[in-house]
C-alpha cells in the first residue's frame, strides 16, 4: 500500500505523532481514516519500538466495539495506519448536544464498552483506556474504542487540562497500585454521564473533584428519567475498594443493562 493508493479528504483530528484525515481507497471506494505518522517525530520520542508493538497489539483485535485498525504502510518520512473511519465522530460531541442520553442508549453504551474490555482482557490487552475522547460513534451510532493511547486526543475539545481528572479512580489519585478495575471504575463515571449529562465528582475546583472522588462523594439527582437500576450498578462500580467494583462479566448481567440494552 502507499498514499496514492488513497484520496484524501477532509482533516479529522490530531494526535501526538501526526494527523488523521479521511481518505477513500481509490479501487474498492472504501472510505478509512489515515493516520499519517512522522518517522522524525517517532525518532525524538525514540517511539519506534513502542509503536510496532501497538500496532501489533491493534492488528490482532477484532470486535465490533474495539475502532479497527484494517493495515499500516510506511514511506521514507512517514508511518501511515489505515484505520476504521468512525461516520458519527466523537462520542462526547453527541452527548453534548443531546445533553444526556436515554436509558436504552447508555445502557446500550455501557454494555458495548463491558463487552470490549472483557474481550480486550481476555486477549491480554488491559491498557484500553476508555477516556471519553477515545469513544467514537459509526453510520449505525455504534460505539468504538479508538485507543489514541499514547497519541493523545482527536481533535477533542471536549476537555480542558483540568477535565480530565473527572475520570480518574481513587487508587490512581492516591498513587496506589491500580490494575484493569480502573477501567470498571471508568464504566461507572461514564454510566452516570451518559444519564445526567455532566460527571459525578464534577466541582469546580480540581482539589474538590479529587476531594470528591477519593471519598465517593456520590449523589444522584432526583429525576424521573434515571430508575434505580441505573443508580444500583452506578453505585455498584463507584465502589472505592477496586477489588469489590462489580465485573464486566457482572456488568453484562445486570437487571438494568439486561432489561434496556439492546
Ligand atoms: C498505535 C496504533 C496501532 C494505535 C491505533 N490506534 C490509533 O491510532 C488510534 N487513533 C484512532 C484515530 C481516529 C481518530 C478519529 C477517527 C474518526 C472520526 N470520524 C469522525 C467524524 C466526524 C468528526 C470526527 C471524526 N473522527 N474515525 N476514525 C478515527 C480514528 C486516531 N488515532
Amino acid at each position: 500500500w502507499s498514499m496514492s493508493d488513497f484520496e484524501i479528504g477532509k482533516y479529522i483530528g490530531e494526535g501526538k505523532f501526526g494527523k488523521v484525515y479521511l481518505a477513500r481507497e481509490k479501487q474498492s471506494g472504501y472510505v478509512v481514516a489515515l493516520k499519517v505518522i512522522y518517522k522524525a517525530k517517532l525518532e525524538k520520542y525514540r517511539f519506534h519500538a513502542h509503536l510496532r508493538r501497538e500496532i501489533e497489539i491493534q492488528h490482532g483485535l477484532d470486535h465490533p466495539n474495539v475502532l479497527r485498525l484494517f493495515t499500516w504502510f510506511h514511506d521514507e518520512e512517514r508511518v501511515v495506519l489505515v484505520l476504521e473511519y468512525a461516520a458519527r465522530g466523537e462520542l462526547y460531541k453527541v452527548l453534548r448536544a443531546a445533553g444526556c442520553f436515554t436509558e436504552r442508549t447508555a445502557a446500550t453504551y455501557v454494555a458495548s464498552l463491558a463487552g470490549a474490555l472483557a474481550y480486550c482482557h481476555k486477549k491480554q490487552v488491559i491498557h484500553r483506556d476508555i477516556k471519553p475522547e477515545n469513544l467514537l460513534l459509526d453510520i449505525e451510532g455504534r460505539l468504538k474504542i479508538a485507543d489514541f493511547g499514547w497519541a493523545a486526543r482527536s481533535n477533542a475539545k471536549r476537555h480542558t487540562l483540568c477535565g480530565t481528572i473527572d475520570y480518574l479512580a481513587p487508587e490512581m489519585i492516591e498513587k496506589k497500585a491500580h490494575d484493569h478495575a480502573v477501567d470498571n471504575w471508568t464504566l461507572g463515571i461514564l454510566c452516570y454521564e451518559f444519564l445526567y449529562g455532566s460527571p459525578p465528582f464534577e466541582a469546580d475546583e480540581q482539589d474538590d473533584t479529587l476531594r470528591r472522588i477519593v471519598r465517593v462523594d456520590l449523589t444522584f439527582p432526583s429525576t424521573p428519567y434515571v430508575s434505580s437500576e441505573a443508580k444500583d450498578l452506578i453505585s455498584k462500580l463507584l465502589v472505592k475498594d477496586s477489588s469489590k467494583r462489580l465485573s464486566l462479566e457482572d456488568i453484562m448481567k445486570h437487571p438494568w443493562i439486561k432489561k434496556n440494552a439492546e
